[in-house]
């Protein structure tokens, strides 16, 4: 007989986090009589880029968080993106900037995402946000990492001597997931694309983390039984990095896709906005 993995709800958990974010958003403008307010950066018009900046500022709207909108041509050249960037940094009515990634291959992007001001780096993009992360001190978490772990405390997963295995090692998922889990006494492996053997590697997972940005690319046998497997894919057609029928049999935690870490990635940015505008206008 085959078990069936319990389910972690980020939809419900993101829910709860948004509502203490609103709650504190309205603090903050009732005390300072003004709004905290998100810079949200597009470039071009990559039809799911545009879905996720619309939901973004949606989910800032409902919660008290204005946001301001910059839509820039796809042919904008990194020295404009800087610049619009750079000006962001020194506004004053500005308290966090999200520069939605990827932005076209012309453009240098770690270039663009350093012009944030690390105090408005509210999706933790930064160098400065990582190293400080990394080191464990105070700075903005990169959001979908840090609503992994979120995810993580609330079904207490105990993180301690486990072995974390990682798929996957971009700048704003992979590498910064990896850190928190080291950060938390996991024992931490990355796997990528030049990873050999990569089922022998995530079978030794006890908590295994698919961020690899291809349909269903872990299954069940890529799994150890009772693992805690977290989906952070997310491609099109709402379908996650795992395949979600044949984890479920192995798992015994397991996020779905909807439903999962999308919802907990917008939680997150959200609260750190609310916490930057609170420090900026000189309330935290
Ligand atoms: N829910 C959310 O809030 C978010 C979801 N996502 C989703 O997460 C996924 C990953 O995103 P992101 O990190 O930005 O993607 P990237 O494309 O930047 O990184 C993908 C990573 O996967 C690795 N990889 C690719 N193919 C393989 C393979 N065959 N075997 C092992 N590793 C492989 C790559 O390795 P290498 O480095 O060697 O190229 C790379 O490190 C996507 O589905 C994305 O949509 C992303 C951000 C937020
Ligand atoms: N600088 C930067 N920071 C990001 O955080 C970032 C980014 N760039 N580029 C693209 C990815 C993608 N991403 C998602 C956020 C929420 C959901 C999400 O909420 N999904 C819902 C479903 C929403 C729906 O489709 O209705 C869910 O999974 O349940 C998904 C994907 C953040 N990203």
């Amino acid at each position: 007989m085959s078990s069936t993995a319990r389910l972690m709800d980020g939809s419900a958990l993101a829910r709860r986090i948004v509502g203490q974010a609103a709650e504190r958003a309205a603090d903050l403008t009732r005390q300072t009589g003004r709004a905290p307010c998100l810079a949200t950066v597009l470039v071009g018009e990559d039809p799911a880029s545009v879905t996720y900046v619309r939901m973004k500022r949606a989910r800032c709207e409902k919660a008290g968080i204005r946001s301001r909108h910059v839509e820039l041509p796809a042919a904008t050249t990194t020295a404009e993106l800087v610049g619009t960037i750079a000006a962001l940094s020194q506004d004053p009515d500005v308290h966090g900037i999200l520069l939605q990634h990827p932005v076209g291959p012309h453009i240098d992007e770690r270039a663009a995402f350093e012009a944030i001001a690390p105090e408005k780096d509210v999706d933790g993009v930064t160098f400065h946000s990582f190293a400080a992360m990394s080191f464990g001190l105070d700075g903005f978490a990169s959001c979908t990492p840090g609503g992994i772990l979120r995810l993580l405390d609330h079904y207490e997963v105990d993180l301690t001597g486990k072995h974390a295995v990682v798929v996957g090692r971009s700048a704003i998922l992979g590498k910064p997931v990896g850190m928190l889990l080291l950060g938390r006494n996991a024992t931490v492996t990355y796997c990528h694309s030049r990873t050999t053997d990569l089922a022998s590697i995530t079978r030794e997972a006890d908590v295994l983390i698919a961020a690899v940005g291809r349909p269903r690319f872990l299954h069940g046998e890529h799994i150890k039984p009772g693992a805690v497997v977290i989906d952070a894919g997310y491609n099109p057609g709402n379908v996650g990095d795992v395949d979600f029928e044949s984890a479920s049999a192995r798992a015994s935690l397991l996020t779905p896709v909807p439903g999962g870490v999308g919802p907990m990635t917008i939680a997150v940015l959200l609260t750190q906005t609310v916490d930057a505008a609170a420090r900026q206008l000189g309330v935290a």
